[in-house]
């Protein structure tokens, strides 16, 4: 017995003695795991591969004296990122510069002089790619877990085709949800201002009135499908930051938790949406299926919004992948996180703005709207980016840029040139229509043509808003009609208290951003005529210009 329980006690002994020893060991490997892993980021920091890129062009943010002059660079744009691109626009007029910028969207850049603008924008996708930029910086093959819609965007050619055309036949349904948006967000109390902060209130609009072309209604109006359209929009670049300081081996394990966030609000989207997809799938099959046989398919009105069009690509794709449910929401899903952050921060830096202006001008707007109303009847209806190819490319001045390298080209400095904008650092909110009526050469088609390259979705060297040339933002026309729909709204229906300054916007790696508290001060205004909705048509003045 006592012989059993000794042995029995030593065979715990040496249960518990390699079970230290295990532990130990798994403490060790943790710690090792741990230390290399630092190492990583520490070496990727301090001494990121420069190998590829252009040798002998200046740093922009290094120092002579600098130790790390990558590292120190990257530092200092990450914090003064304005100033110094302003500063390498000024003093590099002819010349490429390489441009690190640490923090979230930061990558070391080969700025481009401006003189190269028209060369890049005339660059096809197989030479300079703006959709390796979007894939590769936010690191697609990780943060979207459908990696087959990553590499089929179809849906960006749907955008072109069919979104750009419909936009007149989509108004009356996005004046709808944008008076409905705006009753939600800034109220109808037409006795006392109200505050109201502007991204959280223009987000949520601008949210709900795409998404009505996105996926009509009732779904636009669904705030949990609506707020996972925006949250995955927020968790993503938190959650590529953590990946890209992820040595890449160890990047698919580290996106398990690394992505959470974003497979939450995928997920969550994603659920709200498969149903609807299953039901409209199963109506295009029975009426295809009835028409084939000559029987009638039904009262069902047919929808026109972006997912119905869709799943018709999808199904005449013949590609079973492409009309999986899921596949489907999760192109809605890219869809709204490639839109509802562009066109909010644009409609909020206008709000911001025109509350800086003075009351004349914000009345001198009203009367063009209303002027734009009584014509159509009373009734409505910083530096752009590119991957490097394989085979480089080659600047006019000479550079060659290896394969891999992320180009950009001047926005930011040419915005602020004199020589390009008369009294530059003025906001002039009619600068535009001076222009346009300066046109003329006494060729009515030449003076329509130079008139047109003057309005807002209109693209060119000199303003980039929206990208230039073969690979500018598709969704620009849509984008320039809801947001005029937003401003036309807000104008006519509310007053705009004065503000006496601006909040300080932040600037978060290359993204510069209005800040997240402020705030206006609005109050529905009396005199207005109020928005007459009949069968989903709106009484909102809109132009097309
Ligand atoms: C005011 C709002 C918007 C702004 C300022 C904006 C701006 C841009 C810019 C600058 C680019 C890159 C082009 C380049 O660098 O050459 C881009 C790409 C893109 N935009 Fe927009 N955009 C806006 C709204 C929208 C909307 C509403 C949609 C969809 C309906 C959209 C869809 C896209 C897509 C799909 C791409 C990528 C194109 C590709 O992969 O080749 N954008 N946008």
């Amino acid at each position: 017995m006592t012989i059993l329980s000794s042995l029995g006690y030593n065979l715990n002994c040496l249960k518990t003695a390699s079970a230290v020893q295990q532990d130990g060991n798994m403490a060790m490997i943790t710690k090792l795991v741990a230390v290399l892993v630092c190492a990583y980021i520490v070496r990727k920091i301090l001494f990121p591969s420069t190998a590829h890129l252009p040798k002998g062009l200046p740093i922009i943010g290094a120092k002579d004296s600098d130790w790390f002059p990558f590292l120190q660079a990257a530092w200092r744009n990450a914090r003064n990122l304005r100033r110094n691109i302003l500063e390498a626009y000024a003093n590099h007029k002819d010349q490429p510069v390489i441009l690190p910028i640490a923090g979230p969207g930061g990558q070391t850049f080969v700025l481009l002089p401006a003189s190269e603008t028209k060369l890049v924008t005339e660059q096809p996708k197989t030479v300079l790619s703006l959709r390796e930029v979007i894939v590769q910086g936010l690191l697609y093959e990780y943060t979207i877990s459908d990696n087959f819609i990553v590499s089929n965007p179809t849906h960006t050619k749907l955008i072109t085709t069919t979104l750009t055309n419909q936009v007149a036949n989509l108004l009356p349904g996005l004046a709808n949800e944008t008076i409905r948006g705006f009753e939600k967000q800034w109220g109808t109390d037409t006795e006392s201002f109200r505050d109201v902060t502007v991204w959280g209130s223009m987000g949520a609009i601008v949210s709900r009135a795409t998404n009505y072309a996105f996926v009509g209604l009732p779904y636009c109006r669904d705030s949990w499908l609506l707020d996972a359209g925006v949250g995955f929009a927020r968790a993503l670049p938190l959650s590529q930051l953590l990946l890209s300081f992820t040595w890449k081996p160890l990047r698919p394990l580290a996106s398990l938790l690394f992505t959470l966030p974003c497979r939450y609000y995928e997920n969550r989207f994603i659920r709200v949406l498969v149903p609807e997809i299953e039901h409209r799938l199963r109506r295009f099959i029975n009426s295809t299926s009835s028409s084939c046989s000559g029987q009638s398919s039904g009262k069902a009105e047919k929808k026109n919004d972006f997912l119905q069009w869709c799943i018709e690509q999808a199904i005449e794709s013949g590609d079973h992948r492409m009309w999986q449910p899921r596949a489907l929401a999760g192109r809605i899903l890219l869809m709204n996180l490639v839109s509802i952050h562009t066109s909010s921060l644009t409609i909020v830096n206008v709000m911001l703005d025109l509350a800086l202006s003075t009351p004349e001008v914000l009345e001198e707007l009203r009367v063009e709207i209303k002027q734009a109303f009584d014509e159509c009847g009373g009734a409505m209806d910083e530096a752009r980016i590119g991957v490097v190819a394989k085979e480089g490319f080659t600047t006019t001045s000479g550079v060659h840029i290896p394969f891999g390298n992320f180009c950009a080209v001047h926005n930011l400095g040419v915005v602020h040139d004199p020589n390009v904008y008369e009294d530059p650092d003025t906001f002039k909110p009619f600068r535009f229509v001076g222009l346009r009526h300066d046109v003329n050469s006494n060729d009515a088609n030449k003076d329509h043509i130079q008139r047109a390259r003057l309005t807002f979705p209109a693209t060119g060297c000199d303003y980039l808003a929206f990208g230039n040339g073969r690979q500018a933002c598709p969704g620009r026309f849509f984008a320039a009609s809801e947001l005029k729909l937003m401003l036309a709204y807000a104008l006519i229906y509310y007053d705009l208290e004065i503000m006496d300054s601006r909040p300080r916007d932040r600037w978060i790696g290359i993204l510069r951003i209005p800040s997240s508290n402020a705030k206006l001060r609005v109050r529905r205004r009396k005199e207005s005529v109020q928005p007459s909705i009949k069968n989903g048509k709106s009484a909102l003045p809109v132009s097309h210009s």
